[in-house]
């Protein structure tokens, strides 16, 4: 097997595990998947698609990385440990940032084509 098919496959389990274990992944996933049949059905034009893209990117890799951060703070601190909380709550304050920006670029392409 190539590095490159190796890499990628590394990458699909990260993403997998987020998936099975991050209710939140999940969530956000099926959120996506129905921005982007609403956006098949309602004809974007090419800049509104790119900006979702931009939305739907933001959520989903700050998940990602999220839970990467989750893992390693696990790892590395499994006892309480302030700076530890600290971290985590970062991470998760990115994921919400990501999350409201999201919401509101979809509100500000969707709301004026369904009213
Ligand atoms: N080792 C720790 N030391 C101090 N505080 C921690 C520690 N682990 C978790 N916390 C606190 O508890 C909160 C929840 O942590 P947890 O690991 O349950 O993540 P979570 O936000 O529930 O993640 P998810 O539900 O997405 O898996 C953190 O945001 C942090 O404030």
């Amino acid at each position: 097997m190539s590095r490159l098919t190796k890499s990628f496959g590394f990458a699909a389990a990260g993403i997998r595990h987020t998936f099975k274990t991050q209710p939140n992944f999940k969530i956000h996933t099926i959120f996506c998947i129905l921005v982007i049949s609403a956006g098949l059905f309602l004809k974007l034009a090419t800049i509104e698609w790119l900006w979702i893209l931009v939305a739907i990117s933001m959520v989903l890799v700050s998940e990602l990385i999220n839970t990467a951060i989750e893992v390693l703070v696990d790892l590395v601190s499994p006892e309480y440990n302030k700076k530890a909380g600290i971290v985590k709550d970062a991470a998760a304050g990115a994921v919400l940032v990501a999350a409201i920006i999201a919401v509101a670029i979809g509100l500000t392409i969707f709301l004026p084509k369904i009213f």
